[in-house]
């Protein structure tokens, strides 16, 4: 090797050397400025919260009401309770503030909680009136898409009441009682299968699959024109029936975490499904009604003409798609969404109250006597003929439903109301305008001073006081926003309870109060613990056999 190479070798090896060198040093410059970059943004970030936190406690509108500087400064107060590491509790937290700070209390950044039976009417039903909007932080409510597009989603007074009114006379007392026919054909099909069931001596029925089955092929069959046959399947079509309750537990999530929780429920369920497998069984089964739909829109196009209400083959879309509506509000993921609204709403909570009431019932063995009793008096036999408002007349077997109502909190939550033009005033306390207000039906519905020993099935407390279900029985809501089924969900429990009690002997089986039965977790639905199989019952006599 000459001279030459060997220097040439020792230049490039000092000169690569120095490279790697001016390498090393960029790097750590960049890192610095990374690192840099990255505590600049916090200590914004962190600053950007900080004045947030102290305006909430300090300058902001609520800043005066009473609770707890936690739960005013920050919605993390809530979730500790309602998401992590206690769960759908916030509720029962709530019940504790008003204990220690009175019947109005701040019980987040946002929303003021008043516990208070004798000021329902003001929040919800106000004279004059008064617009009520909903609140979208409450709801997860967004522009546009599944979270915005139904009636119950819909914040605005004037879109909410536009909305509902295409929908209300579908559900009036007029057309439910033209509706009785099919609920009975349902029943009948049911008492059928039972009866089967107990001929075959296979005699234990889980009463949360079948009444499921039952309410959600009435409605199925009415509002969409399409029976699902649940009746018909082998396991009462139970993975409908468990997929409503799961949308509940959705919602103290989404309030947390709103934009993933939406996106969770928009995007394609088989992608979802491996991070959010119960937002993936919702939004699968949400899509369902979308086939039905379409068909009904080709026919609205084709044959333009409106169908009969009294020939009680009317579908929902017929009454959306023939409403003065703008065309809009006639699109297909918005038929969906209220299509969904009304197979959930008209099967959850009509089902949790029919199996709830009968539970009680079937507990009280001499409450259950005098119902039976009473309902002789119309019904000689199991199979008498027999029509809702014969059965309303009942005084007893009413105030047992009513009672059922109160204890089962199928809807349990706090509903927040926004009044958007004017002040809401409580007693000293004057709360902006746009500011959601609240009570939750639960904490009513379990007030020991107007429902004294508020966890005893007592029908006997709404004949002795019969002001009481006027003025605060609230399982369907009140106002504009009060829930459109009523008077379908009657209809069902006062048919459907008086047909199987009358028909069969029953028993329970294996149910456990504190587990099948009392409210357990709040989110929006009053949820019972994961652990309940549902509630089961023994078919221990066919009455109408014996005959
Ligand atoms: C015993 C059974 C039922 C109970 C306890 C119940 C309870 C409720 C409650 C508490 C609300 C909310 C009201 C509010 O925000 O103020 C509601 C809304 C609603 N319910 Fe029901 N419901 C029952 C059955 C039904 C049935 C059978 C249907 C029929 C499809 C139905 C359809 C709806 C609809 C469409 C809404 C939204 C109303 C609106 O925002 O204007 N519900 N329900």
């Amino acid at each position: 090797m000459g001279a030459q190479d060997f220097t040439g070798i020792v230049r490039r090896a000092v000169d690569s050397e120095r490279l790697s060198g001016l390498f090393e040093k960029a790097m750590n410059d960049k890192w610095l400025t990374l690192q840099n970059s990255l505590l600049v943004c916090f200590s914004l970030y962190s600053a950007y919260w900080l004045v947030v936190y102290i305006y909430r406690v300090t300058l902001h509108p609520l800043a005066k009401f009473p609770g707890p500087v936690l739960a005013g400064v920050s919605f993390w107060y809530e979730f500790y309770y309602d998401v992590w590491p206690r769960r759908y509790g916030y509720m029962w937290k709530i019940e504790e503030l008003h204990k220690k700070y009175g019947p109005i209390v701040r019980i987040n950044p946002i929303h003021i909680h008043i516990n208070d039976p004798n000021f329902i009417d003001q929040i919800y039903a106000p004279a004059g009136r008064e617009k009520r909007n909903g609140d979208p932080w409450f709801s997860m409510a967004t522009e546009s898409g599944m979270m915005a597009w139904s009636t119950l989603q819909t914040m605005d007074h004037h879109q909410h009441h536009l909305r509902r009114g295409a929908l209300s006379r579908f559900f009036s007392k007029a057309s439910v009682r033209q509706l009785e026919g099919l609920i009975s054909d349902k029943i009948d099909r049911l008492l059928q299968r039972l009866a089967q069931m107990h001929r075959a001596g296979d005699s234990v029925i889980n009463s949360t699959h079948v009444i499921a089955a039952l309410t959600m092929d009435i409605i199925s069959s009415y509002s969409l024109g399409v029976d699902m046959g649940n009746l018909t399947r082998e396991e009462w079509g139970r993975d409908w029936s468990e997929t409503f309750p799961r949308l509940g537990t959705i919602r103290p999530w989404g309030r947390q975490f709103k934009n993933l929780t939406v996106m969770s429920l928009s995007i394609e369920p088989s992608i979802v499904r491996w991070f959010n497998p119960t937002a993936a069984a919702v939004a699968e089964k949400a899509k369902y009604p979308m086939e039905v739909i379409r068909a009904h829109i080709d026919k609205h196009e084709k044959d333009g003409a409106t169908t009969n209400m009294a020939t009680n083959n009317r579908t929902i879309f017929m009454e959306i798609l023939d409403s003065s509506l703008p065309p809009h509000e006639k699109s297909v993921g918005r038929l969906n969404a209220e299509a969904f609204l009304l197979l959930g709403g008209g099967t959850d909570p009509t089902t949790r109250n029919l199996t709830v009431t009968m539970y009680h019932l079937l507990a009280n063995p001499k409450l259950l006597q005098r119902l039976l009793d009473e309902l002789k008096l119309i019904m000689p036999r199991p199979d008498s003929p027999v029509t809702v408002a014969a059965l309303e007349a009942l005084p007893f077997f009413s105030a047992c439903i009513t009672e059922g109502l109160r204890m089962t909190n199928a809807v349990s939550t706090r509903m927040p109301r926004v009044s958007p033009d004017k002040a809401i005033v409580y007693k000293d306390w004057v709360i902006p305008k746009g500011t959601p207000v609240m009570q939750s039906l639960y904490l009513l519905h379990m007030n020991d001073d107007i429902f004294p020993e508020p966890m005893r099935y007592n029908p006997q407390r709404w004949l002795d006081n019969p002001s009481l279900k006027s003025r605060y029985l609230m399982a369907f809501g009140r106002g504009s926003r009060q829930c459109l089924g009523i008077n379908l969900a009657n209809a069902e429990m006062f048919l459907t309870l008086a047909r199987v009690l009358t028909r069969f002997d029953l028993g329970l089986y294996d149910v456990i109060r504190e587990r099948d039965i009392d409210v357990s977790g709040d989110c929006f639905n009053g949820i019972v613990r994961d652990d309940s199989p549902g509630i089961r019952v023994k078919l221990l006599r066919d009455n109408l056999a014996e005959i």
